[in-house]
Parts: C-alpha cells; structure tokens; sequence
C-alpha cells in the first residue's frame, strides 16, 4: 500500500459547479510516481480568505452542582440526510471571529447556554476522501448554577431549528445507542467516536480486553 509522499501535490483545480454554500472540483495531482491523476473534490465556497478553517465545533460540558456533568448536544434535520442527527454545537466562523469568539456565539445561539472557553484544537478536517472542510474543537465549560444558565433560551436565525440535547457524560453511549434505536436519528461521527472513547478510556483500562464483561 502507497502512503502520503511529501511528493504529491496539486497540480490544478477545475470548477464543476459553484453553488452560493459550496462548489464542486475537479482535482487534479500528482501522485508519488509522477502520475497525474484526478479526484472530485467539494469545498465550502464561505471560507474567508487566509482563514484556517471552515467553522468551529462546541465541546460543551454542563457543570451543576449535585448533577452529573452533561454533554450538550443538538438535534436537528440535515438535509442532506434527510434525517435528524445527533450533532455538537457547531457552526461557520464569522469574518475576522477567532475560534474561541464562535464557538461561545454558537453555544449561545443554537442552546442558549453561556459558557467559558478551556482550549481550542488544531484544524482537523472532517470528511478528507470528500472535502477540505474543516473545524476546530472548542471545549466550552457552563456553569449551570449560574442564572442566566438556569432556564436557557436559545436565539436561532430564521431558518435554523434546532433541539437541545443533554447526555450526562457517564452514560453517554447507552444514552446514545437508546436514543438511535428508540427514534429515527443518525449520530455525528465526531459525537459517536467520543463517547466509544470515554466508554473506553472509563472500563477497567488496565485489564486485558479479553477479560472484560
Ligand atoms: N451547504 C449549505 N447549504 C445551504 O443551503 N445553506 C447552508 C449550507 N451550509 C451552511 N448553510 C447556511 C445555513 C445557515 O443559514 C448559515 C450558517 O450555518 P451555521 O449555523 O453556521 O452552520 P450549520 O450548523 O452547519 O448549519 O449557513
């Protein structure tokens, strides 16, 4: 198998189709071999110029005092599911906004919590066989002793519906798991992965798989 060579490179992009969110190309690069080849891309036509990334993604933890920490999700209809999905707080950066700025704007918008930013991720991108869309992973504590957290109200645009979800965090994945088979609802890879490596990293990590129940 032939892995990543810092040989490889574009060589040009063609666009098929320019929508007013999104384009579609044809890439064309050079493999390790020399070889050109092609490959259909998409990509995001709202990125600001020089900026890092696409938009940001809300690592969200309710704290309250004699409650289990929660995870604050979303649920909404994605169309291009069509079908609800089980998401993090997210959303595009606005022009000039640093991460952190966005992601306490989006936690607000789409849950209405108010929180405190604790670290910011790398660019990571989120669908690389497809797109160059990408995010950075804001973790964002609530505290939900607070008043203007005790009854939330969130301030949506038009056009956005979106439903709160909050999983307390040590149950996240049975939570999740009852949540797909009791509705029609389709989990964020990004939320899915982090509750398997809770689960993981939170079951008797120092004993050998095999033994474990
Ligand atoms: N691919 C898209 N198609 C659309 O028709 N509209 C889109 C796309 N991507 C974003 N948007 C619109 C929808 C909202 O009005 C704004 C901002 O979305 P945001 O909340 O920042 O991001 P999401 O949570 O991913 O919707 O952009």
């Amino acid at each position: 198998m032939e892995t990543g060579s810092s040989e490889q490179s574009i060589v040009k992009e063609e666009v098929l189709m320019k929508g007013k969110w999104v384009q579609v190309l044809e890439t064309t690069y050079k493999d390790p071999t020399g070889k050109t080849r092609v490959w259909e891309t998409v990509k995001r036509t709202t990125r600001k110029q020089n900026a890092l990334t696409d938009g940001v993604a809300v690592f969200a933890v309710l704290k309250k005092t004699l409650h289990y920490d929660c995870l604050v999700m979303i649920k909404q209809f994605r169309p291009a599911l069509g079908c609800y999905c089980l998401e993090f707080p997210a959303g595009l950066m606005d022009d000039g906004e640093t991460p952190e700025c966005a992601a306490v704007r989006e936690l607000l918008e789409e849950t209405g919590y108010k929180g405190e930013t604790s670290g910011t991720s790398p660019v990571v991108c989120l669908d690389p066989g497809l797109s160059n869309c990408s995010t950075q992973f804001v973790t964002v504590y609530i505290n939900g002793d607070d008043s203007e957290n005790i009854k939330p109200k969130q301030r949506l645009e038009d056009g956005e519906f979106a439903e709160v979800v909050l999983i307390p965090m040590n149950e996240l994945l049975k939570k999740i798991d009852e949540m797909v088979r009791k509705e029609k609802v389709m989990v964020d890879a990004r939320v899915y992965i982090y509750a398997m490596g809770l689960t993981h990293a939170t079951s008797k990590p120092n004993m050998l798989p095999v033994l474990k129940a």
